[in-house]
């Protein structure tokens, strides 16, 4: 990197119902490993430098826990975030309804009409299939969100859905020179 290249910095927030693989996503992306094993997250960061558009990017990455409709959404969450990564699995009808309500949740404490987003549809590798990617590229298209199919385990468009969570912000960004709005929320 030129010395006077600044790494820019982006900020994402990993989110979805408990158990569809937000971690695996994050540790097969951050470190290329996975665990079969399930141990229930409470929030963790990492961080990992990627190149974008020919550009570098220190992307710090927030690993939520699991939520369900009764969860009250964490300002962490919200407040400082450029994109979010809104994760259900396709195994499981009940987490692909839970990313509406999550979204829901980030527009209305946001005070927005949308955000940069990619919404994931995990564990592909498995055939107990309860989603189809049709509906998961409705949900998208309804929300104008990014979307893609995964396998933390196969490590399959594990990268890709970074590349399309910080497409999501850079078009947000109106010179995609200076810093884009995080998450336009306000502390007041
Ligand atoms: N077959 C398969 N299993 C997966 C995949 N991703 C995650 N799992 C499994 O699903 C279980 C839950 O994965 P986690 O990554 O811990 O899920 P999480 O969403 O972080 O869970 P919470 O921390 O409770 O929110 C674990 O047993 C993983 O091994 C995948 O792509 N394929």
């Amino acid at each position: 990197m030129a010395p006077s290249e600044t790494l820019k910095k982006r900020k994402f927030a990993v989110l979805g119902a408990r158990s569809v693989g937000k971690s695996s996503l994050v540790l097969q992306f951050i470190d290329n490993v996975w665990h079969e094993n399930y141990y229930p997250t409470i929030e963790e960061h990492f961080n990992k430098t990627v190149t974008y558009n020919g550009a570098k990017y220190d992307c710090e990455v927030i690993d939520t826990a699991g939520q369900d409709s009764e969860s009250i959404l964490n300002a962490k969450h919200a407040i400082g975030i450029h994109g979010f990564v809104l994760v259900y699995s396709v195994t499981s009808r009940t987490s692909f309804d839970m990313i509406q309500v999550v979204y829901d949740k980030i527009i209305d404490f946001c005070g927005v009409t949308d955000i940069p987003c990619v919404i994931v549809g995990s564990k592909v590798d498995l055939t107990t299939r309860q989603v189809s990617a049709e509906e998961g590229q409705a949900l998208a298209k309804t929300n104008k969100a990014a979307w893609v199919e995964t396998s933390a385990k196969n490590n399959l468009n594990v990268a890709k859905v970074f590349d399309l969570v910080l497409g999501e912000v850079e078009k947000n960004s109106p010179s995609q020179q200076g810093d884009p709005p995080a998450s336009r929320c306000l502390l007041m």
